[in-house]
């Protein structure tokens, strides 16, 4: 599935200022510009605080641009999308409607269920990955999320974004709700792939780069800090990425059960017999175990008994809790093995509560 983000920013870096009204920051011609980009996409995905505050219709406002998606055998509009915790929201809003997908954590299901079940469906979901894989298996292509701020942010620090199209627009507001909050992004430049003027609006789009592998590494990086930490194991996030770039699935320590390994939880996701594994890397913060206590089979065996034929780790495990040793395991395997240790710093970090994090 391809990820596209789509937002508006003042020249000053905010996405409404905060007031009572929902600011437009782009022009006419940029809405259309918009509405072209929602005629192209499956779903459209935006925060609950963004559906609270704008009230969006979220539909293709063209009629043309509807005609032309009945005729390709699509519904008129894409699938309307949101997330929510609270479950704070009202069902009688425009965003609302047969075609709508409320995702919210698993123990709410019920309580936003009793809320809003009549005008959606609501589905559980433990995070926005786990709400990007539920789409992706429903068939959508494309996903174009439109904001806001929170989800934004969340979606960038988990390197889940594949397009980044910003409209820059000449105005000043001087607070409000900023672009991006705070946060872990996963390190390196993105790609200026296009820089276009709509009227007076400048609008940049960014990519990443298919096969960086510093890109790559740093989303596995930024993944451990979802892990919950116990004392006697490791923080670590993985992922594994087909040759074109498509990313096949993630897994961070423990996501899944106790004692499992990000390898394991990336590798449990994707279908063994996936033609794309032979030609995929593996992208792990530290380098796979070589030797385990945990379960029978360590990290590095179960890749090298994959199709999988690539690695790209940065911190080499540190002999604390067991010996390592996965590296020269994947090797004699037959895998190409690459260390990045100029950002095992970051791994380091992460996992503070067993390793100096010089
Ligand atoms: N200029 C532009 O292009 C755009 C501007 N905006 C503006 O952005 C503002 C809204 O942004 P913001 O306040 O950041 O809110 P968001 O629209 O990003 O929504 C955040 C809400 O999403 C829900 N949520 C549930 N799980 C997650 C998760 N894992 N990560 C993130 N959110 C989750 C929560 O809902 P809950 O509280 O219900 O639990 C949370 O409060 C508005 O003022 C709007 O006008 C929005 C879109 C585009
Ligand atoms: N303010 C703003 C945007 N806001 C986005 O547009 C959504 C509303 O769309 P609609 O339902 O069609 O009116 C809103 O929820 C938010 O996601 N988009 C932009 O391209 N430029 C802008 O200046």
């Amino acid at each position: 599935m391809h990820v596209v983000v789509s937002c508006a920013v003042s020249l000053d870096g905010y996405l409404d200022d905060g007031s009572a009204r929902r600011l437009i920051l782009s022009g006419p011609a940029d809405l259309d510009r918009v509405d072209a980009l929602r005629a192209t996409c499956d779903a459209i995905l935006v925060g609950a605080n963004t559906v609270r505050r704008d009230n969006p219709r979220l539909r293709v406002h063209s009629d043309v641009r509807r005609q032309e998606r009945v005729r390709a055998g699509k519904p008129e509009n894409p699938l309307r999308v949101t997330i929510t915790g609270s479950g704070d929201l009202d069902p009688d809003a425009p965003f609302f409607g047969h075609e709508a997908l409320v995702f919210t954590a698993p123990a709410g299901l019920d309580r936003v269920t009793g809320t809003l079940g009549k005008a959606a469906t609501v589905l559980p979901a433990e995070d926005l990955a786990d709400v990007l894989r539920d789409l992706d298996a429903r068939g959508v292509e494309r996903l174009l999320v439109e904001g806001g701020s929170a989800i934004l942010t969340a979606l960038l620090a988990q390197g889940l974004v594949d397009e980044l199209q910003v409209a820059i627009a000449p105005i000043l507001v001087g607070g409000g709700v900023r672009f991006l909050g705070g946060g872990v992004f996963p390190p390196g430049r993105l790609t200026l792939v296009e820089m276009r003027r709509v009227e007076d609006v400048a609008v940049l789009t960014f990519g990443r780069p298919p096969h960086d592998d510093r890109h790559w590494l740093g989303v596995a990086i930024a993944l451990a800090e979802n892990c919950s930490p116990v004392p006697g194991a490791y923080n670590v996030g993985a992922v594994v990425v087909a040759a074109d770039g498509t990313e096949l699935a993630r897994g961070y320590s423990r996501e899944t059960g106790p004692d499992v390994h990000a390898e394991e939880v990336a590798l449990d996701r994707v279908d063994p017999a996936d033609p794309r594994l032979a030609g995929a890397t593996l992208y792990s913060s530290m380098e796979p175990c070589g030797v385990r206590r945990s379960r029978p089979v360590p990290c590095a065996h179960l890749i090298a008994a994959s199709a999988v034929r690539r690695v790209v780790y940065a911190l080499r495990e540190p002999p604390v809790l067991a010996a390592g040793g996965g590296d020269a395991v994947l090797r004699a395997a037959g895998v190409t093995v690459v260390e990045v240790p100029d950002q095992a710093f970051l791994v380091r970090r992460t996992n503070g509560h067993l390793i100096p994090t010089f």
